[in-house]
This record gives structure tokens, sequence and C-alpha cells, in this order.
């Protein structure tokens, strides 16, 4: 890999609008994967890490002025190349010529305007990438590679994005499909939601795909061999999507503002940057708006820096962090594919177990609380037991709707109701945990018996969270 990052700086460097801090260079660990780490000396607050400029970050604009170079009529003004009227029969005899060399000529040129403004970030994004990046270089036979090669080049692995769940489910060829039904509801929700993500945009952008595989892959002279069996088509679009998934930075797409899941971007180096739980304190990103100067071509959406927080890096080799946010295990879990032991974020959706309880046959319970929003949605983290669950629970054990419509409105305090649900609540924390310790001790055996057992670890670990928040609350209840 060191040499990968190396091609990269060098890739990086051409622009004179890239910074890199003169002490940090990058560490790898089977852990954690790539990383950034302090080589000497010290960063300190609003220290620039590294500040990358927009056009070297893949996003739905970058994109665009990148097809519009091949595409001679995409013209979007202010984001594709800006070009001068053309004179279209010497423009159709340049792009036949141009075709035999490089097809993106030929296949850029297909697609209309209409139909890349329609596609969503994602479906955009993971389209040229899984051209640029795998199609390419196949139908060429390695004679032509993207430009973005560098930037691809450093990209986890399939093998080393294992740990996802929904690859589990998605990829046809994943080996822990298995272990599906060991996710706690949390995760298989999750999991679900993004399996179905994928699948809606690769229906979304196959069409061309295929079509692109079957022309291109057909010109060869070596039978076949050019193309892609659909299967194989679709486990790449899987690697490329959790690329995207693992790596994009939040950033405001002009073009996309309406759709909120569009609004980001791959920005190369700081995409090394794991993350750490604590928030507000580590490196902060910061997206400053492309200034354009007379008769310049702008391309994409803004100069993409990281500064340093508040934490004083000044400690050899200690690594450089991110927060990507307040998020949970099974969220980390689902979105990125890794666990933290220890999260200070993880909360446990006890809602299925909830609604089990109180549904009772005549609805009573369910139509009370759907009346007062309180139906659904019971979570409870290491502090707390949610504000939802009480008041399901104490209208639950007392049917009276008058003292739970004051608790609801906040005159009478918990004190109330404590006494008369507490038994119920210790109950069902007592039967959750005797459930999750029966899983964990299945996955614990599980494990000792597998070689490469990160996905499992991954499992246990997110378990050993949920007996942690239900043994802390029953400690509580009990005394
Ligand atoms: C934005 S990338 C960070 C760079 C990445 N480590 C690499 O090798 O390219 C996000 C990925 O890094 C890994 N990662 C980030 N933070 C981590 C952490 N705290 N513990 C374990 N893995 C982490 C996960 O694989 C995640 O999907």
């Amino acid at each position: 890999m060191e040499g990968k990052v190396d091609v990269l700086l060098t890739w990086l460097k051409k622009s004179d609008k890239f910074y890199i801090a003169p002490n940090i260079s990058i560490c790898e660990s089977p852990e954690t994967g790539r990383g950034i780490v302090l080589s000497h000396g010290s960063i300190r607050k609003n220290d620039i890490i590294v500040s990358v400029p927009s056009s070297k970050q893949l996003n739905f604009h970058t994109i665009l002025y990148h097809i519009s170079k091949f595409n001679k009529e995409l013209n979007i003004p202010g984001i594709t190349i800006d070009r001068k009227p053309i004179n279209y029969e010497d423009n159709i005899i340049e792009a036949e010529n141009k075709a035999w060399a490089d097809p993106r000529y030929g296949l850029y040129s297909e697609l209309s305007k209409e139909f890349l403004l329609s596609l969503s970030s994602f479906q955009l994004v993971s389209f040229y990438i899984l051209v640029e990046n795998f199609l390419l270089p196949k139908w060429t036979h390695n004679e032509i590679y993207s430009d973005w090669k560098p930037f691809f080049d450093v990209w986890p692995s399939m093998e080393e994005l294992r740990s996802i769940p929904a690859i589990w489910n998605c990829d046809p060829n994943s080996r822990y499909h298995s272990l599906i039904e060991y996710l706690p509801a949390a995760s298989r929700k999750h999991m679900a939601r993004i399996s179905g993500l994928v699948r809606e945009d690769w229906e979304t952008i196959s069409e061309v795909v295929l079509k692109w595989n079957e022309i291109y892959g057909s010109l060869s002279c070596t039978k076949n061999s050019d193309k892609f069996t659909s299967d194989e088509l679709f486990s790449l679009f899987v690697h490329v999507y959790f690329i995207i998934n693992s790596r994009c930075l939040y950033a405001k797409i002009p073009l996309k503002i309406e759709d909120s899941p569009s609004n980001f971007t791959l920005v190369p180096y700081v995409d090394f940057m794991n993350h750490i739980c604590e928030s507000d304190l580590h490196c902060y990103p910061q997206l400053s708006p492309q200034l354009r100067s007379e008769g310049e071509n702008i391309i994409g959406i803004g100069q993409f820096t990281i500064r340093c927080g508040d934490h004083l890096y000044d400690n050899i080799n200690e690594e450089l962090f991110l927060n990507y946010g307040a998020h949970s295990n099974d969220f980390l879990l689902n979105e990125y594919g890794f666990v933290v032991d220890g999260n200070k974020w993880n909360y446990l959706d006890i809602s299925d177990e909830i609604i089990e309880l109180i549904d009772d046959d005549k609805k009573e319970v369910k139509t009370f609380l759907l009346e007062h929003d309180y139906w659904g949605d019971y979570t409870i983290n290491e502090t707390d037991i949610s504000y939802r669950i009480f008041v399901a629970l104490n209208y639950y054990v007392t049917r009276d709707e008058r003292r739970v419509r004051k608790f609801i409105e906040g005159y009478i305090s918990e004190d109330y109701f404590k006494p008369k649900i507490s038994s119920v609540l210790k109950e069902l924390l007592v039967s959750l945990t005797a459930k999750y310790t029966k899983t964990l001790s299945e996955l614990t055996e599980k494990v000792s018996n597998l070689e490469n057992n990160l996905c499992l670890q991954n499992l246990i670990t997110i378990y050993k969270g949920y007996i942690k928040i239900l043994t802390q609350h029953l400690q509580d209840l009990q005394s």
C-alpha cells in the first residue's frame, strides 16, 4: 500500500491547491485498515491537516464535468466544460476517430443530460466508478486507465469490506450469509434498508451497464473474455457501493440540494481518516466555496479541508481521527463494517418486545398510545430508558387514562408510576438479558471454531454492549 499512497500523493500534488501537513503519514493495521498518524512534531488547534481541491474530488458535479470531456453535447452551465459553439461534422468525425482509441467517447456520448440529471449521487457516482475502475481496463486490455486510478487504487478490497451485513445479504459470493440470523433486530432492519437501496440503485443503472458490457465486451477478438457476467457486474457494483458508502463525506451538492442522501463528496487522502466516538474534540471538516476567476473553468463544489480540533496531537504515531457522527455499534456495523468496544452511543431498540408485551386482543393499549403518538420506537441507552417506554408501560399496567395523560403533559412525575411498573420492567429487562446472553454464548462458541472471525467478533461486541446497558438498568431498578 505504501507505494500506492506515494502514487496518490504525487497525483494530488500536481494541483497547486493541494496541501498536506508535513508531519503526517499513513499507517495500516489489520483491525482498522489505513489511517493517518502523526510522524513528528505536533499538530494543534485549527492547523490544516490536509486540503484537497475541488477538481480532485469525486462527486455529482465533478463526474458530470468529466463525462462532458467525452460527451460534447452535455452542457450544464457552470458545471460541465465551457465549450465554444461546436461544428457538428467535425465533431462526429473526431468522436469516431477517438472512439477507436477510448470507448468513453462513444459511451459517454450516449448519456443524455436528462438521464444523468435524473440519477441520484449514489447512482451516478457508483455507475461512473464501475465504468472507470473496472469496465474500461477490461474492455481496453489494460491499455486505457482512468485519470482517477491513483484514487481507486487505495480503496479497500471486497475482502476488507466483508463485515458489512448488507454485503452478506446482497453479494451472491459472500461467505457470511449464514451470519444474518445472528444479527440483532436493529441491525437486521438497517441491513434490509441498505440492501433495498443497493437493489434500487442497481435497477436504475444496470440497464446501461449491461448493454455496454454486451457491446464492448463483444468487440474483443478474444472470445467473450472481455465481458463480465451479470453476476460479476452486480458483485462489482456492490463493492463500489460500499466503498462509496463507507468513505463519503457530507458536502452540499448544488444540483442535488433537495435530495439529502445525494449531498456527499469523495475526498482522496481525507478518506483515510478513521472514526472516533468523541465528538467535537478531534479533527473537523470545512468546505470552502469555489472562487471563480475570469475565464476559468470551475470543476466541482469547493476545496475540502480537514483541520485539527481541540485535541493536541503530539505523540509520535498517534492516530488522527474524525468523528463520523454519534453512532451506535448497530449503525457503524451496517454503514461502515466496524464496531467500537464500549461505544457510548450504543442503544437498544426494544420496540418489538414491548409491543409483543402490551398489544392486547382488544387493542386498547395500542389505541391509546397511537392517539397520543407513543406507539413504537422504544429504546434504552446507557443512561436512560426512553420516556416513550415509560408512557407505554404506565398505561399498560395501570390503564389510568387520566393520570397517564397528565404524565405525558408533565404534571405527574415518574415517581408516581415507578413502583407500579417496576416489576414488569424488571421482568422484561431480565428476559432480554437472558436472550442476549444465550446468543452471546452461541457466538462465542462459534468464534472459537473459526479462523477468520472478525464478522463474528463484531456481533459479539454488539451483544456485549446490549448486556452492559441492560445490566446497568437492572442495577438501578434494584437500588
Ligand atoms: C473512511 S474509511 C477510513 C480509512 C480506512 N481505514 C481505509 O483503510 O481506507 C472508513 C473505514 O475505515 C474503517 N474504520 C474507520 N474507523 C474505524 C474504527 N474506529 N475501528 C475500526 N475500523 C474503522 C472501517 O472499515 C470503515 O469502513
